[in-house]
């Protein structure tokens, strides 16, 4: 049986507590992400997708429910503490980098991710070869912007870096957040094919946000659909692998 890396257990969200905007985001999240899972998450504009990793990654609170992280109780862990387990790539390629740094920099700071970091010059040095290596298997010239600042990269260089950077040191949990929805469609489709590649090669356990749901059924081994703060369908594998894309929108759907 596979081993539950994270279990979300009635986890409610409220914002703006209190006041007459009191709502209600998250209304009842029952999750378990298992090991290896790479699971899609779908949904309309205001279905709860990103706060639903905030709440994962610490950024809100769960308000009432119970999170579980390989058995332990999480549920008042800060975002800081979470990052010694958890990675997550945002949509925006000038989130995850430090733009005055150089890009082997930025990888050396990730290899630190949830320790005390700063860096050691001798360090970057024994590593350059191997994120050379790592920045090659990205297929976007990244590997010949080693020495170069991450605030001078295009998009597409950037946001491949970021994911780097957030798999580098093996997550318990990786959040791709839309990460290739600010992309032309080329430079998107190549970050897929990579995020796919790695994932996949390294059994990393990830969810991903997307608003295509091609990509939602191409990839990964299990969908969501998440609508009105609530979990509507939660397909595995070989319900996904049968699923067309329009039987996909009719849970969109009232
Ligand atoms: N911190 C907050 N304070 C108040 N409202 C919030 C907060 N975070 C999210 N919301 C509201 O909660 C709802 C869900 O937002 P969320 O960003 O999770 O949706 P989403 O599914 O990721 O949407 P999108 O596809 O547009 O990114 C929205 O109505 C949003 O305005």
């Amino acid at each position: 049986m596979s081993k539950a890396i994270l279990e979300l257990r009635n986890v409610k969200t409220i914002v703006n507590k209190g006041t007459s905007n009191e709502t209600t985001i998250l209304k009842g999240i029952n999750l378990t992400i298992n090991e290896g899972d790479f699971i899609t998450i779908v949904g309309t504009n205001g279905a709860g997708k990103s706060t639903l990793f905030n709440v994962i990654g610490g950024n809100l609170p769960a308000d009432e429910g119970t999170i579980l992280h390989n058995g332990k109780d999480i549920t008042h862990e800060s975002e800081e503490d979470r990052t010694s387990f958890l990675a997550r790539v945002f949509q925006d390629p000038k989130l995850g980098t430090a733009p005055r740094m150089t890009v082997a920099e930025n990888m050396l700071l990730a290899t630190k991710r949830g320790e005390k970091r700063h860096l050691v010059m001798r360090k970057l040095k024994q590593n350059m070869a191997r994120f050379t290596k790592l920045a090659a298997t990205m297929n976007n010239g990244l590997e010949d912007r080693m020495t170069t600042a991450t605030g001078a990269l295009s998009g597409g260089q950037r946001q491949a870096l970021s994911f780097l950077m957030a798999t580098l040191k093996r997550p318990d949990i990786l959040l791709l957040d839309e990460h290739t929805a600010a992309l032309d469609p080329h430079t998107s489709l190549n970050l897929l094919h990579a995020t796919n590649e790695r994932i996949t090669k390294d059994h990393l356990t990830a969810l991903m946000i997307t608003h295509h749901l091609e990509d939602a059924l191409t990839y990964g081994n299990r969908l969501i659909v998440l609508k009105d703060g609530q979990i509507k369908a939660d397909l595995n594998a070989a319900e996904k692998e049968k699923l067309t894309t329009d039987q996909l929108y009719t849970y969109f759907e009232d």
